[in-house]
């Protein structure tokens, strides 16, 4: 009878907890990101004096009502070239990834010229440090560190320990005036991406815009996660905490 008791209480008070996975390139804005989600669901202030991560952050956070009762365990790795190659350990224990894109940082290109460089996803090994192939056709287009972003998107994409796992991807710093807009990183890049042969696998997706410094954007982005974690836990369940 005690342990009837005992497993009753125990589901009526334990709660679910899912794995958010933050990747992207260095200076994308993973920590700043961590750091305002953090702040909105603690009610602190967030730090901002970020430096580039060497190893992870993680924090936990429980979301308030009208949410359902769960926790976000949010793990931020370091974007850096040599370190991306500790992102896999964590593929197949999370429940979403939110692929974060500094959105001043991929040139001036137009939407066809974006879908261009998208399409030119070519032969080549394609690994996740993204200076293998990079043909960057035409000189007078600045494609920023677009080229390298696609790479390591499809890499994560192709690996196989994130299949079915909802991404969300983030275009950060919307606030600065040389950012490219989100549509154009939507429509232009990300689609070409998933919808090319090393994004195939049908996965749930978003693209969303958001300034991880000034705050805008994190609740809604914060909020799909939530949403699609759950949607998706037959595939992944959570952890009971
Ligand atoms: N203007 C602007 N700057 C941002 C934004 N997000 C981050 N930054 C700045 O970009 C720089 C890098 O931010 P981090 O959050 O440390 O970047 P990171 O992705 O964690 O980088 P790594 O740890 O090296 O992978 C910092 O100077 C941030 O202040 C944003 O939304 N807008
Ligand atoms: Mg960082």
């Amino acid at each position: 009878m005690y342990h009837l008791f005992k497993s009753i209480y125990l589901h009526a008070t334990s709660k679910e907890e899912y794995s958010i996975l933050l990747l992207g390139l260095d200076n994308a804005g993973k920590t700043t990101l961590l750091e305002q989600i953090k702040a909105a669901y603690s009610a602190s202030n967030p730090n901002l004096r970020t430096v580039p991560t060497v190893g992870q952050n993680v924090t936990t956070v429980s979301l308030p009502p009208p949410n359902p009762p769960i926790y976000l365990k949010i793990w931020d790795v370091g974007g850096q070239h040599s370190l991306r190659g500790l992102w896999q350990s964590y593929y197949t224990s999370c429940h979403a990834i939110v692929f974060v894109i500094d959105s001043s940082d991929v040139g001036n290109a137009t939407l066809a010229e974006l879908s261009s460089a998208a399409n030119n996803a070519g032969g080549g090994g394609g690994g996740a440090n993204g200076i293998d192939d990079a043909p960057n056709h035409n000189p007078d287009i600045d494609n920023g560190r677009l080229e390298e972003c696609r790479l390591v998107l499809e890499s994560v994409l192709q690996n196989e320990d994130c299949a079915g796992v909802p991404i969300l991807v983030l275009a950060n710093k919307q606030d600065r005036e040389d950012c490219v807009e989100v549509v154009r990183i939507k429509e232009g890049f990300v689609r070409k991406v998933f919808e090319g042969e090393k994004g195939e696998s049908v996965r749930d997706s978003r693209v969303l815009p958001c300034s991880a410094l000034t705050g805008t954007g994190v609740r809604e982005a914060v909020e799909w996660l939530c949403s699609r974690v759950q949607w998706n836990k037959e595939g992944r369940p959570p952890v009971m905490r």
